[in-house]
């Protein structure tokens, strides 16, 4: 006779069935690595003198003293320093395997919309002249300037369905839903959106980074794509670009690390719309105990990257701050999860929009360094901006 199980089981989900639990107000992230569906506020993460680290770190501790199951920090942490954060320790945590596929309901191909782009598309080539003027002065080596769509819709925008398109179009991206409501907020206010870019990923003692930059949009046609693959690996100005962010990287996670490994050049990696050089860099942590080598530790000390900010990164955001129509908020800060053996994952907020009822703020950017073309980068933006346009059943807006 076999004796009754005295402890109930571990209940095992798949990645689908997180997304169709998904819930506005939930907190979901995915990619290959597995995905995580998390509900409720334990506690909202403040950061201290130390940064948000030392603050989850302690949060997570006191939340499994008070019987929290699987405490997480889960959030995301806008662009600019002191900008806001969204980080919580939840109180139901659901994980699953890597997406595969998901099924998504189609765009309401009944809604319509109307779009004002924020400078107009003209005023943002003006911008990146400037920018290189500034480049052209000697102080200043890269600079990404961002610009902003703003779409309203004549009905509220359903955010699961929005979210489920955009894992389904792309099951290996970052993909997440943020609840980022603030006070005054006619309705909940949800960052979502399907990045390429790992900021930092931790399993054990082993970290991994996979900064991008450098850019071309994806055709459709083969023989194309490939020409564009091939003069994006042969372009001195994308290699250059990109070089600053990866060795940026390496030296930030070097001083974390014992072990380092860099790929001496960059490869180029797809996504459904673009085309991106890519170093993948991994290490080994020298003291994974140190909460500032958590993922969020690690996130913090990588953040923000010459990859959404430029270089040197205090030239770079002063001349965001002066060039840029629109204040960044949580578009290219960082959004992803960290739990209490300093284990997570955290992803570069782009490809991103934050929805608010009917409305939805799209951000898309670009790096400019000596030798951009004003119009290519414009041209850049909007192709960046199609991972969210083609979710929400757009084709190309401005
Ligand atoms: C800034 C964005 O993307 C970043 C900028 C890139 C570039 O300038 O080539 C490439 C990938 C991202 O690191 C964005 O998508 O908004």
């Amino acid at each position: 006779m076999s004796t009754p199980a005295l402890v109930r089981p571990t209940p095992v989900h798949r990645a689908a069935d997180l997304l169709a639990a998904y819930l506005t107000g939930s907190f979901y992230f995915s990619s290959a690595r597995g995905a995580l569906l998390a509900d409720g506020i334990h506690t909202r993460v403040r950061a201290d003198a130390g940064g948000y680290a030392p603050a989850a770190a302690q949060a997570m501790q006191a939340a499994r003293a008070a019987g929290v199951a699987d405490p997480v920090v889960a959030g995301a942490v806008g662009f600019r320093p002191g900008a806001r954060a969204d980080l919580v320790v939840p109180t139901v945590v659901r994980r699953a395997g890597a997406p595969a596929g998901a099924q998504a309901p189609g765009a309401d191909a009944g809604t319509a919309w109307t779009v004002t782009p924020r400078p107009e598309p003209a005023d943002y080539a003006d911008a990146v002249g400037r920018a290189l003027e500034l480049i052209g002065g000697g102080d200043l080596h890269k600079v990404v300037l961002a610009r902003c769509l703003e779409l309203t819709a004549d009905a509220p925008v359903p955010v699961p369905a929005l979210l489920a398109r955009l894992v389904q179009a792309d099951p290996a991206a970052y993909a997440f839903a943020v609840d980022v409501t603030a006070p005054g907020d006619p309705a909940p206010r949800t960052l979502v959106g399907a990045s390429p870019e790992l900021l930092v990923s931790r399993r054990g003692a082993t970290v991994t980074a996979n900064p991008l930059a450098g850019s071309a949009p994806r055709s459709g046609d083969d023989a194309t794509d490939r020409e564009r693959i091939a003069r994006l690996l042969d372009s001195a100005k994308d290699l250059g670009e990109h070089a600053h962010t990866a060795a940026q990287v390496a030296d930030v996670l070097g001083g974390f690390c014992v072990d380092l490994e860099v790929p001496p050049r960059p490869e180029v990696i797809g996504t459904p719309t673009m085309w991106h050089l890519s170093t993948r860099i991994t290490g080994r942590l020298a003291d994974p105990a140190d909460p500032a080598s958590s993922a969020l530790g690690l996130a913090e000390a990588l953040h923000p990257t010459p990859a959404v900010c430029g270089v040197p990164a205090d030239r770079a955001l002063s001349a965001i701050v002066d060039l840029e129509a629109e204040d960044r908020g949580h578009y290219a800060g960082l959004v992803g999860w960290t739990g209490p053996d300093g284990d997570g994952e955290w992803a570069v907020t782009i490809r991103s929009a934050e929805v608010c009822d009917r409305t939805v703020r799209l951000f898309a950017g670009a790096g400019i360094v000596a030798g951009s073309d004003p119009e290519a980068e414009l041209a850049e933006t909007t192709a960046k901006f199609r991972t969210l346009l083609r979710a929400l059943g757009l084709g190309d807006v401005a």
